[in-house]
């Protein structure tokens, strides 16, 4: 019938009954060595893994036998090197072999047993990492649970066969797993490549390790170091630091948590926001990573630490934790012992502190935008610029009590040679996020007294002229009004220190606004030119250039202006006026621009 398929009576070439998954070990391999693990080396983790993992179940069954792993390496002069690991745990059953060894994503650690969580291996997967860098396993194994039990041999190859022969061996229980390494991958098994690898991934475990005479793990682990509090501690902790991590940390930080140890390093360079956190782990005493993430608070960005863990649950590439609710209370405990040092350096070690927060404080004061806790943590050794010189907030609110910041760097510039004149400490608000963070502490610490100084304020401070004084600069006042009525500029004359300053220009946020829109409105043209220039323009009651007649100069040009000399006189007001803006870094408009050119343009024409 048109448009159904017929069934027809021929035998298809496929299976009809149900049937079981093959795998392409080889492409299997590939997908792990190229997005699961970071290097080929990763096999000498697995395989120490494994002996560790194999002489923890022999224990069960015997506790106290004594375990160790021994490694050779044999690099004949004519062929591929070879990496031998004997252990002396558990071995293996021809079952076992057959469904362990040969079934990929089969262990023998999940389940009952994992609940005892002795094993680092979980996966199932673990050994074919040694695929990586060898075509052939050959495992030669005696099973403990036997005392009659038969060594054999299982051979597995890289196509996805293997096989298992009973053979003659000299190992009473445990398990020897020889490699021969796959052409191009030769240097992965060299003896000095095996031995650095080997001190790297199990430098720490308390099982002795042996490559031929050299003891592996010789070393006491970090976390052991005495107290940080005694000086001895802290010197070893920055020596490990400095050996193992190449880093010359600020300070070190021990760390406890449930189920975890370790010590956090205080990075000695401000760290780009965002870079990975790459932190050393340890799972029962094995190296799981290097660069191992998420294991802190985000505000922790400061610090690398070196912990190992009992419980956490390792991810299968093994280059970090399982996001977990166990995890996230260890990053809880472990952000809270970092906090409670910070606390403890305040009281104790405040230089040290000060230290921190001035290598840290761009991403301290970033992080603490978002974040009240880090805020108040740290608000006190955050540094500042104020008109008086840098300080942190804590010697300001020592030294001042109250806090009054500008919010723009352009006002900072101009309020703050006035204000050091005064005495008077005023923080540059302009700095990123500093504001911000002010605001937020003035709520947070209401106490602290901390508001925004409009920089008119600054202007109303200064005392009022005699009524002597007043009449002598009238005719200044009134010339430079007249001069600089068509800037929408008012006019003022105050005495305020520093004498050398002529004059300063007072604006607020919305005269800057305006300004801002003149000079947009000179530059743009097309459909938004007409509604530019239907928005008001910069008004007089909102610029007031403020002459110092404790300058020199001025007191001179308020005699010239009672004297008549108008056109002098007019020209140096323009000229203070664009002086004015140019040091409170205003946009200069066209006409402003236009006025500089004519006073210049009118000195040169007197000199000639
Ligand atoms: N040296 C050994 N001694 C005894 N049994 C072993 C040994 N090596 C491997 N096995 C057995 O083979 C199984 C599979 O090992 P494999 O390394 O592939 O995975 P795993 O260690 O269970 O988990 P993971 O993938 O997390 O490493 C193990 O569960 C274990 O039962």
């Amino acid at each position: 019938m048109p448009g159904h398929p017929r069934i027809g009576r021929v035998r298809p070439s496929y299976p009809t009954t149900p049937g079981t998954f093959q795998v392409d070990l080889r492409g299997l391999v590939d997908l792990l060595s190229r997005h699961l693990y970071r290097s080929p080396d990763v096999y000498v983790r697995e395989l120490l893994q494994n002996a560790v993992d194999a002489i923890a179940a022999r224990r069960r069954l015997e506790p106290g036998v004594a375990g160790a792993v021994e490694i050779e390496v044999v690099e004949p002069a004519d062929g591929p090197p070879t990496v031998v690991v004997t252990d002396n745990g558990i071995g293996l059953t021809g079952t076992e072999l057959v469904e362990l060894l040969a079934t990929i994503g089969r262990s023998s650690k999940r389940g009952e047993l994992a609940q005892h969580r002795d094993f680092i291996g979980q996966f199932g997967i673990g050994l074919l990492a040694c695929f990586l860098v060898a075509d052939e396993i050959t495992v030669v194994t005696r099973s403990a649970r036997d005392p009659d039990a038969q060594a054999l041999c299982w051979q597995g190859r890289a196509d996805g066969t293997y096989d298992i022969t009973p053979v003659d061996s000299d190992l009473t229980a445990g398990t020897r797993v020889h490699l021969r390494a796959r052409t191009g991958f030769e240097h992965h098994l060299t003896r000095d490549h095996v031995l650095a690898l080997a001190r790297r991934y199990g430098g720490l475990l308390t099982l002795p390790i042996r490559l031929g005479s050299v003891q592996v793990n010789n070393e006491p682990p970090p976390w052991d170091f005495p107290a940080l509090t005694m000086e001895h501690g802290r010197e070893s902790a920055l020596a490990y630091a400095s050996r193992v991590l190449d880093l010359d940390p600020l300070d070190a930080i021990p760390l406890h948590a449930d189920g975890v140890r370790g010590l956090a390093f205080v990075l000695p360079y401000e760290p780009s926001p965002a870079a990975r956190q790459d932190h050393r782990v340890y799972l029962r005493r094995m190296l799981l990573s290097e660069s191992a993430d998420r294991l802190l608070p985000d505000w922790a960005f400061f610090v690398r630490c070196v912990i190992d863990a009992d419980d956490l649950s390792p991810n299968a590439a093994r280059d970090g934790f399982i996001e977990d609710e166990r995890l996230a209370r260890v990053r809880e405990q472990l952000g809270r012992g970092i906090r409670d040092h910070l606390k403890d350096l305040a009281r104790l070690w405040p230089a040290r502190l000060a230290g921190i927060v001035a290598t840290h404080d761009a991403g301290i004061s970033a992080l603490a935008v978002h974040d009240d806790e880090c805020l108040l943590l740290f608000a006190d050794w955050l540094p500042v610029d104020t008109s008086l010189g840098r300080m942190t907030l804590g010697e300001h609110a020592r030294r001042f009590g109250e806090l009054r910041f500008v919010r723009r760097f352009d006002d900072f510039r101009q309020v703050a040679p006035i204000a050091a004149a005064q005495g008077r400490c005023v923080v540059n608000g302009g700095h990123v996020n500093l504001s911000t963070l002010l605001e937020r502490l003035a709520v947070l610490r209401p106490e602290r007294r901390i508001s925004e100084l409009d920089p008119t304020e600054i202007v109303d401070s200064f005392a009022d002229l005699t009524a002597e004084e007043r009449s002598e600069v009238a005719d200044l006042v009134r010339l430079a009004e007249t001069a600089l009525r068509s800037h929408d500029v008012g006019v003022q004359v105050r005495a305020f220190a520093p004498s050398q300053m002529h004059a300063t220009l007072v604006t607020n946020e919305d005269s800057r606004f305006r300004r801002q829109l003149d000079r947009t409105r000179s530059v743009v043209d097309g459909p938004w030119s007409g509604v530019l220039a239907a928005l008001p323009t910069a008004s007089a009651a909102n610029s007031q250039l403020c002459l110092n007649v404790a300058n020199a100069a001025v007191r001179e040009l308020a005699r010239q202006a009672r004297q008549g000399s108008i056109m002098r006189v007019r020209r140096a007001i323009e000229l203070l006026y664009v002086q004015a803006l140019l040091l409170g870094h205003h946009p200069l408009r066209d006409r402003e621009l236009g006025l500089l050119d004519d006073v210049v343009l009118g000195f040169v024409e007197d000199r000639g």
